[in-house]
């Protein structure tokens, strides 16, 4: 290791002045070392070690009321997070029993436009996996684009496209620590299609079947929600909502081997024709939010019950 950073080999020798270049050019990130300090700090708060982290999407940080003896510790004084600084998100981690099993919750996630980069938002995610969480459960707040979704829909992650990848943004850019996960990681079973199957039936006994999906997410930077035109492309590519989140966790959770599973609250109906004159406004996201937030903590305390009843630790197929 020089500096945090694993020694590259070039033609079989380390090479120096790479590493100094990398340095200043990522020389700001966040290191496994310094993640450590992070996760000393939490420790020396909680007694538990957690297996199941939550992160709540926009306007659903009630899922994190479900916890038992929660003990709540505000990001503002945890070493090295960053702050949250949208609406809806308030920015502290929960930490408690779900459905009897110790889970934490980030109350408030890090979006790319309040001008985090990628690797920033999603540094909880390894302070998550380093605290001993195996299951992430993934929320968002996301436009439908498929026409047969309605306002409180459930879409379950199915797959996603990277937007924002596409143009060379990815959270795992830069010098790769072996200690989180490997330099090239799959993508194509990014989600545990064994927890979807569970959601579904969740869902079913639940008898809200018919306002549960599975689908494609995409996530561009926002914060401005999108144009008619760029909503028409993205149907094309075959995405069935649409965020501005999410996607760079899943996949910095995949890359340290964490089993994810997510999913959408619809919150409104993307507008794709010119003629339409409704806006979509981050004040009606939050109160479809509450509206639906009875329905969503049922769903994920008893999925989670049923997932580790279930002894679900790998959805991929062969594993
Ligand atoms: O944090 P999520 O992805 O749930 O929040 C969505 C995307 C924007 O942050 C916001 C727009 O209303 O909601
Ligand atoms: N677009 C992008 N992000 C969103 C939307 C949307 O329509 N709704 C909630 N988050």
């Amino acid at each position: 290791m020089v500096n945090g950073y694993p020694n590259i080999k070039i033609n079989g020798t380390t090479n120096g002045h790479i590493h100094k270049a990398l340095e200043t050019e990522y020389g700001h990130r966040y290191t496994y070392e310094l993640l450590l300090e992070t996760v000393h700090y939490i420790r020396n708060r909680v007694s538990f070690t957690p297996v199941v982290g939550v992160i709540c999407g926009s306007g659903l940080g009630s899922l994190a009321d479900c916890l038992v003896n929660p003990i709540e510790i505000p990001y503002s004084t945890i070493p090295h997070f960053p702050t949250s600084t949208v609406k809806g998100h308030v920015g502290s981690l929960v930490f408690g029993h779900l459905s009897g099993l110790p889970t934490v919750c980030m109350k408030g996630r890090f979006h790319y436009y309040e001008g985090y980069p990628l690797w920033k938002c999603c540094m909880p995610i390894r302070v998550m996996k380093l605290l001993g969480v195996s299951h992430l459960i993934i929320t968002n707040a996301a436009g439908g684009l498929n026409p047969s979704y309605k306002v409180g829909d459930i879409m379950l992650v199915k797959d996603h496209i990277n937007i924002m990848g596409f143009a060379g943004n990815n959270p795992l850019q830069g010098p790769n620590d072996e200690r989180f996960g490997p330099r090239f990681p799959p993508m194509n079973q990014a989600y545990n299609r064994d927890i979807i199957q569970l959601a579904k039936k969740v869902g079913e006994d639940m008898g809200v079947e018919n306002r549960i999906h599975e689908g494609v997410y995409t996530c561009l930077g926002g914060p401005n929600f999108e144009t008619v035109a760029e909503l028409n492309m993205l149907k094309m590519l075959g995405a069935d909502a649409v965020g501005m989140s999410t996607v760079h966790e899943v996949i910095t959770a995949n890359h340290c081997d964490m089993e994810v599973f997510a999913f959408s609250l619809i919150t409104n109906e993307c507008v794709v024709q010119y003629e339409a004159n409704n806006e979509p406004n981050h004040e009606e996201v939050i109160d479809v939010g509450k509206q639906r937030e009875g329905l969503l903590k049922q769903l994920v305390s008893e999925l989670l019950k049923r997932v580790f009843e279930n002894g679900i630790t790998s959805g991929k197929i062969g594993k």
